[in-house]
C-alpha cells in the first residue's frame, strides 16, 4: 500500500500546497546570513537593509527568554547550548513509508549507497555531511539530513541524494517530516485492529504515520480490521490531509471536518433505537463510536518549531499559551469522552509551554478523577532523549508573574484560570486558611488597576510556589539542543474507568448558558440529555471539588452539540489564531478550496450547495446500491466472490446513474458510516474510503463492455481477487510498455503476450510484471511483491495509464532491482514503432482527463 497509485491532479495539488524541505527555504538561507551578521549578544550588526522584505528574521525576543528563563525548561547552565540551536535552521527529517512496496529497496539503497559514499568521502578528507538513521525511530525508517545549498552544488554524491529525494516525495514513497513530529504516534502502541481517532490532523503526516500501523503486516488483497478517522476544524487544511492521505492508498480512512472539542458522539439516535425495540430496523454491528486510540496532537503556540518557522520569535507572547490553555483542554477532555476503557490517548503539542503542556495534563487528570491514569513510558523508546514533565512552573501575565490564582486579579480573571497553575486550585480554594493578604480579595472590593500593579510587582518576589502533587514528571519535553531537533511535548494517558459523571447544579449550567445564549435553554437540556446516552457516564464517585473551573467535564462531553463553551476561548483574548498554529507546514497556495471528489465545500466559491446530506456544502456519503452497474463490472474484471464487494461501495452522488467515481471502504469504515446514517449524520465527512473505480470518458471508453475503469488506488486492492482483463508480461515487455506507453499487439517481444493481450476485451485490464520463476503459462499470482500498472486495451494495442514521472521512478526501481539480482541490465531491444493511438508518449499532460493516466503497484 502507498507510495503509488496518484493521479497528476492530485500530485500538482499535493505539490503546490507543501513547502520543498529539500530546497532550503529563502528564511533558512537569510538566517544563516543574518547568524553571520550577529554580534555575540545576537543583535543585528547589518542596520542598513532599506527593503523591509530582506530583512532577516530577528532570532531573539526578550520575552520568550525571560519567560523560558523563569520557567526553568533547561537548567541556567544550559541555557546558551539551549538558545544557540534555537537559533540554528532545522536539519531536514523524512520517513519511508513502512507501507509503501519499494520500502525495502529505499532503505536499502540510503544505507548501502548515499550514506556509504557521503561516509567514505569524509574519510577521504572530503567534508563530512551527515545522513543518518534517527537511532530511536523502528527499523531505520526515518532519516535526519543536514547539508546546505553551497555543500549541494560542491558534492556529487549529494546532488544524487538530493535529486532521489525530491523523487520519492513526489512518488510518495517517502514522506517528509519533521523529527519530533514522529515521535506521538510511536507512543500510541497502535494495532491494526484499532479503532484511531486523530483529532486535530491536518496537514496530516501523524495521520498517515497511524495508517501505517494499522496496516502493519496485512497481506496485499486484505484490509485491516481497524481504521482511523482524521479530524481537522480547518477546510482548507482538511483539503491538504485528504491529499496527504490519499498517497496511502487506504480504504480505512474517514476524513472529518468538526471542532474537536464537540466531536460528536455518533450513537444510535432515540428514533432508531425505538424502532429496533420494535423490531423494525436490523441493528448495526457497532452502535456507538468509540475508539481504542485517540490522538491529541492540539494546535498550540508552536514555540517549539522556531528552528523551522522562525518567523515566531517575532510574534512570540507570552499570551499565546495562556490564549489556547482552556481550548487544548477541552479538545483533550472531549478525546478521553470518546476513547474506550482500555484504551490510550497521545496529548502532544510542539510548543515548550508548561501552561499549553503540564497545566493541560493536569487539569485532565484532576477532572478524570482517577478514571484516567498518566503512563511512565520511560522504557518505551530508550534511545530517544527526553525531559521530564514539570512539577512546578508560574503563569505570567500582562508582564507580571503570578505563582497561584489567588495572586489574579479580578480584572483578569476571565483569562488566567485556576488550572493554568500547578495546584489547579481556584481562588476560593488557595484563600482558605491563608493568612497574608490576599490580592484577589482586596481588588474584589475595590482596589483600581494601577495600585494593583504596583501590589503584583512587590509581591513577585515572595511568591509562593506551587508544586504539582500529580506524576506530571511522567511528561515528556524534547528539547532542540539534546539531539539537534526542534521541541516537542508528549504525555500518554491510559483511560481505566469510565469518565465520571458530575451532578452540575443546574443554575450553573443555565447560568453559563443564560450568559451565551438565553433563547436555547430547552435545546441545550436536550442536547445534554442525548449526548449523555451516548457517551459513558457512571454517576457514582465525583464531587464538584474535583472539578475546580466554573466549567465541568460534564458539561464539556455533554456540550459536543450545544455551543456551550465557544464562549471560553472567546473571553481568553487569544492573541494569535490557533487554527494557524501547528508544527507542520503551512497549507500555502492551495488554489482549489474544493476537493472534487470529496465534494468539500469551497469556501465563498460558487459550488451549488447540496441539500441531500445533514451538512450544508458537503455532497452526503451514499452507499452505491446500482445492482446493474455492480454486476456489470463485476463480470467485465472477473472479481471473485470471496472479495467483500458489494455493499462496501459508497459514492457522493445519489443519483446511481450519473455517478463518476465509486469509492470502497472496508468493513470498519462500513460499519461507522451505517451507524451515522442512522444515528442522523453527526459525522460531518469531507473524504471516505478508497477511490476503486472511475467512469471511462473518452469516447473509445463508452465502446467499453464496462463503463467503470479500476482507478490506480483501487488496483493493489483489487488485484488478488480479479480474474479477467489481467495478463501478465515478461520484464523486458514490461519496461518496454513504461518507456513507450503503447505498443502494438504485434510488437511485443513475447508475441504469445501480445496475443493474450489481444484478445481481451476493450477497454481497462491489467499489465502484471512476470516474476523470473513463472513461466506465461503458469496463472497469475499475486503477493506483496507483484508490481502491475493499470492499462487501455485499445483496438491495435495495449497503452499504459501511467505519468511520466511514474514511469521513470518505476523503471528506477526495477532496474535496480535487476542490478542487485543478476548484476546486469535488462536487454535492450525496441519494439517497430510505438503507436501513439490511445495516449501519445510524451502526451499523458495534455490528454482531456488527466486522471486516466495511472500507475499502480501491490504492496
Ligand atoms: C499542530 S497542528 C496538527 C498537526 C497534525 N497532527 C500533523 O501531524 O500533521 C494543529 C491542527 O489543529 C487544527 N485545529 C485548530 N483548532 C482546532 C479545533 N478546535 N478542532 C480541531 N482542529 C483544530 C488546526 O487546523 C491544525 O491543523
Amino acid at each position: 500500500m502507498g507510495g503509488r497509485g496518484r493521479s497528476r491532479t492530485q500530485r500538482k495539488h499535493f505539490r503546490e500546497s507543501r513547502d520543498n524541505v529539500w530546497k532550503h527555504s529563502r528564511s533558512d538561507s537569510q538566517q544563516q546570513e543574518q547568524e553571520q551578521e550577529q554580534d555575540d549578544n545576537g543583535n543585528n550588526k547589518s542596520s542598513n537593509n532599506k527593503n523591509p522584505s530582506w530583512e532577516p528574521f530577528a532570532t531573539q525576543n526578550p520575552s520568550f527568554d525571560e519567560y523560558y528563563k523563569e520557567q526553568g525548561i533547561v537548567s541556567p547552565e544550559e541555557w546558551d547550548a539551549f538558545i544557540e540551536v534555537l537559533r540554528k535552521p532545522l536539519p531536514a527529517a523524512f520517513r519511508i513509508n513502512s507501507s509503501s512496496q519499494f520500502c525495502g529497496d529505499i532503505r536499502m539503497q540510503l544505507e548501502n549507497d548515499f550514506m556509504k559514499c557521503l561516509q567514505a568521502e569524509a574519510a577521504d578528507g572530503g567534508e563530512v555531511v551527515g545522513i543518518r538513521p534517527l537511532p530511536w525511530y523502528p527499523e531505520n525508517l526515518a532519516w535526519h539530513s543536514n547539508f546546505s545549498r553551497m555543500q549541494l552544488r560542491k558534492n556529487q554524491t549529494l546532488e544524487r541524494f538530493h535529486e532521489f529525494l525530491k523523487l520519492e516525495n513526489e512518488i510518495g514513497n517517502i514522506t517528509r517530516q519533521e523529527a519530533v513530529s514522529m515521535v506521538p504516534p510511536l507512543f500510541l502502541d497502535v494495532h491494526p485492529d484499532h479503532f484511531v481517532l486523530d483529532m486535530c490532523a491536518a496537514p496530516g503526516s501523524k495521520t498517515f504515520q497511524l495508517l501505517e500501523m494499522i496496516y502493519e503486516s496485512i497481506e496485499p488483497g486484505s484490509l485491516p480490521s481497524g481504521m482511523v478517522v482524521a479530524n481537522d476544524v480547518d477546510v482548507q487544511r482538511c483539503n491538504l490531509l485528504i491529499h496527504q492521505t490519499k498517497r496511502m492508498c487506504t480504504a480505512n480512512l474517514i476524513v472529518t471536518n468538526h471542532e474537536a472539542q464537540h466531536f460528536p458522539s455518533c450513537h444510535l439516535n432515540k428514533n432508531f433505537a425505538n424502532a429496533l425495540e420494535n423490531g423494525v430496523a436490523m441493528e448495526p454491528s457497532v452502535s456507538q463510536l468509540l475508539f481504542d486510540r485517540v490522538l491529541c496532537d492540539v494546535p498550540c503556540s508552536g514555540d517549539g518549531t522556531l528552528r523551522k518557522a522562525p518567523d515566531i520569535w517575532r510574534k512570540w507572547s507570552v499570551g499565546m499559551g495562556n490564549g489556547i490553555h482552556g481550548l487544548q483542554v477541552q479538545i483533550a477532555m472531549r478525546g478521553i469522552s470518546l476513547l474506550k476503557v482500555g484504551g490510550r490517548i497521545v496529548y502532544s503539542t510542539c510548543s515548550m509551554n508548561p501552561v499549553e503542556n503540564e497545566a493541560v495534563v493536569a487539569e485532565i487528570l484532576r477532572r478524570c478523577g482517577g478514571s484516567v491514569e498518566l503512563l511512565d513510558v520511560s522504557n518505551e523508546l530508550p534511545q530517544l532523549v527526553r525531559r521530564p514533565g514539570l512539577k512546578k512552573w508560574k503563569v505570567r501575565d500582562k508582564g507580571i508573574w503570578l505563582a497561584s490564582y489567588k495572586d489574579v486579579s479580578k480584572f483578569r480573571r476571565a483569562g488566567i484560570t485556576p488550572s493554568m497553575f500547578p495546584s489547579g486550585k481556584s481562588y476560593m480554594d488557595t484563600s482558605e486558611n491563608d493568612n497574608h493578604t490576599d490580592l484577589g480579595e482586596r481588588h474584589d472590593n475595590g482596589g483600581d488597576e494601577n495600585s494593583e500593579k504596583k501590589d503584583l510587582e512587590a509581591l513577585t518576589d515572595v511568591l509562593d510556589e506551587e508544586i504539582s502533587t500529580l506524576p506530571l514528571e511522567r511528561c515528556m519535553r524534547i528539547v532542540p539542543h539534546d539531539q539537534n531537533t526542534g521541541a516537542f511535548f508528549i504525555a500518554v494517558l491510559h483511560k481505566l474507568s469510565p469518565l465520571p459523571a458530575i451532578q452540575k447544579k443546574p443554575t450553573s449550567l443555565y447560568g453559563k448558558l443564560k450568559s451565551n445564549n438565553t433563547s436555547r435553554p430547552e435545546k441545550l437540556a436536550k442536547d445534554v440529555k442525548e449526548d449523555i446516552n451516548g457517551v459513558e457516564f457512571n454517576s457514582t464517585d465525583v464531587t464538584e471539588e474535583q472539578l475546580p473551573e466554573a466549567v465541568s467535564d460534564a458539561d464539556l462531553l455533554a456540550a459536543s452539540d450545544a455551543d456551550l463553551l465557544g464562549n471560553e476561548l472567546e473571553e481568553s483574548a487569544l492573541d494569535t489564531d490557533p487554527s494557524k498554529m501547528c508544527d507542520e507546514i503551512e497549507p500555502k497556495g492551495i488554489q482549489d478550496p474544493v476537493d472534487k471528489e470529496t465534494g468539500l465545500e469551497k469556501v465563498g466559491g460558487k459550488r451549488k450547495l447540496q441539500s441531500q446530506g445533514k451538512w450544508k456544502g458537503v455532497d452526503p456519503v451514499v452507499f452505491f446500491s446500482n445492482n446493474d452497474i455492480v454486476d456489470s463490472i463485476t463480470t467485465f474484471y472477473g472479481i471473485d466472490e470471496s472479495f467483500p464487494f458489494s455493499g462496501h461501495l459508497v459514492t457522493r452522488n445519489s443519483d446511481t446513474n450519473h455517478v463518476k467515481r465509486i469509492y470502497y471502504v472496508s468493513k470498519s469504515v462500513k460499519d461507522i458510516l451505517e451507524l451515522n446514517l442512522k444515528g442522523g449524520q453527526q459525522l460531518k465527512i469531507t473524504s471516505i474510503g478508497l477511490k476503486m473505480f472511475e467512469r471511462q470518458s473518452s469516447k473509445e471508453g463508452s465502446l467499453s463492455p464496462c463503463a467503470f475503469r479500476i482507478s490506480s488506488e483501487g488496483l493493489p486492492l483489487l488485484l488478488p481477487h480479479i480474474t479477467k482483463q489481467i495478463v501478465h508480461a515478461s520484464p523486458v515487455d514490461f519496461k518496454h510498455l513504461l518507456e513507450y506507453k503503447t505498443i502494438k499487439f504485434a510488437d511485443f517481444v513475447d508475441a504469445e503476450f501480445g496475443e493474450k493481450a489481444s484478445k481481451l476485451m476493450l477497454g481497462c485490464c491489467v499489465v502484471v510484471l512476470r516474476k523470473d520463476d513463472e513461466s506465461s503459462a503458469d496463472p497469475p499470482k499475486v503477493d506483496a511483491s507483484t508490481i502491475a500498472i493499470g492499462c487501455w486495451r485499445g483496438r491495435t494495442n495495449v497503452s499504459v495509464m501511467v505519468t511520466a514521472i511514474d514511469c521513470q521512478e518505476m523503471l528506477e526501481r526495477l532496474s535496480m532491482r535487476m542490478e542487485t539480482k543478476n548484476g546486469s541490465e535488462l536487454p535492450e531491444t525496441k519494439p517497430s514503432d510505438a503507436d501513439p493511438e490511445v495516449l501519445g508518449t510524451n502526451d499523458v499532460e495534455s490528454k482531456e482527463d488527466a486522471e486516466t493516466i495511472e500507475m499502480a503497484t501491490v504492496g
